[in-house]
């Protein structure tokens, strides 16, 4: 069973989408507070604004921010900028932003501290737990983090990574965040990404320690999303998303 009554379902849009794809969301949006589980999407910075005019019930998002909460730094997004354009949360730590940018350990914790001092909550995504240790400042707020586990070979690739994966990895993390913080540990989100489609996301979100998913490709189009989210709330949900009356 999962942890939580509300697992977490976290749309990363990456470099897609459109303003015409945030309004694919709204009649979803409108049933949301329906659903037995919580929605958010991380569009692209540039939509950030429209997704919090069009949306009320998902959350929104930003993708990344820089580590300083402003400066010379071109092409870069703080965490202010993205929280005054209407994003609540920030994934940090994502290996696609690393690509790009090769922060160090320090970076990342620069970028967790800055996000929570801007009013940010932060969705941090590790590879494993020597990766979560090197890059999370003690003195996190923990009540304003989430966890992903992001294994680098399943983002993208055809296939999940197995569920005894998925679990024992989501045990270790805990274990790790019980040395920080104690029993208060348990209160942090950990969500798995890597592949999650509408096929295999009743599952991971059924194995032990898993409090939602981090989702790519399966975001966009809509209907798509729509289908993920029927199959992850069709063991708890009265009716799936589809099926709600109009
Ligand atoms: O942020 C999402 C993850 O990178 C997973 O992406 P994916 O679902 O396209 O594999």
């Amino acid at each position: 069973m999962p942890r939580r009554a509300v697992p977490r379902i976290v749309a990363n849009w990456k470099m897609r989408g459109s303003t015409a794809a945030i309004d694919a969301l709204v009649d979803m949006d409108r049933r949301a507070v329906t659903l037995p589980v919580a929605l958010a999407i991380c569009p692209p910075a540039t939509l950030i604004a429209a997704a919090r005019a069009r949306l009320a019930a998902i959350a929104i998002g930003a993708q990344d921010v820089h580590g300083a909460p402003d400066g010379p730094f071109t092409g870069a997004i703080s965490a202010g900028l993205a929280a005054e354009a209407g994003a609540t949360f920030t994934i940090i730590g994502h290996v696609e932003s690393r690509a790009r940018t090769h922060p160090t350990p320090a970076d990342l914790a620069a970028q967790i501290r800055t996000a929570l001092s801007a009013g940010l909550d932060v969705l941090l995504c590790v590879g494993d737990v020597a990766d979560l240790l090197a890059c999370l400042p003690a003195d996190t707020a923990f009540r304003r983090l989430s966890i992903a586990y992001e294994p680098p070979w399943a983002i993208g690739g055809a296939d999940a990574a197995p569920i005894a994966t998925i679990s024992a990895m989501h045990d270790a993390l805990r274990t790790a965040l019980a040395t920080l913080w104690g029993d208060a540990a348990d209160d942090v989100p950990i969500l798995y990404g890597g592949a999650v489609d509408a096929g295999g996301a009743a599952a991971i979100l059924a194995a032990p320690q898993v409090d939602g998913v981090l989702i790519g490709r399966a975001s966009l189009p809509a209907a798509t999303f729509a289908a993920l989210v029927d199959a992850a709330t069709v063991s708890a949900a009265p009716l799936p998303l589809t099926e709600l009356p109009a």
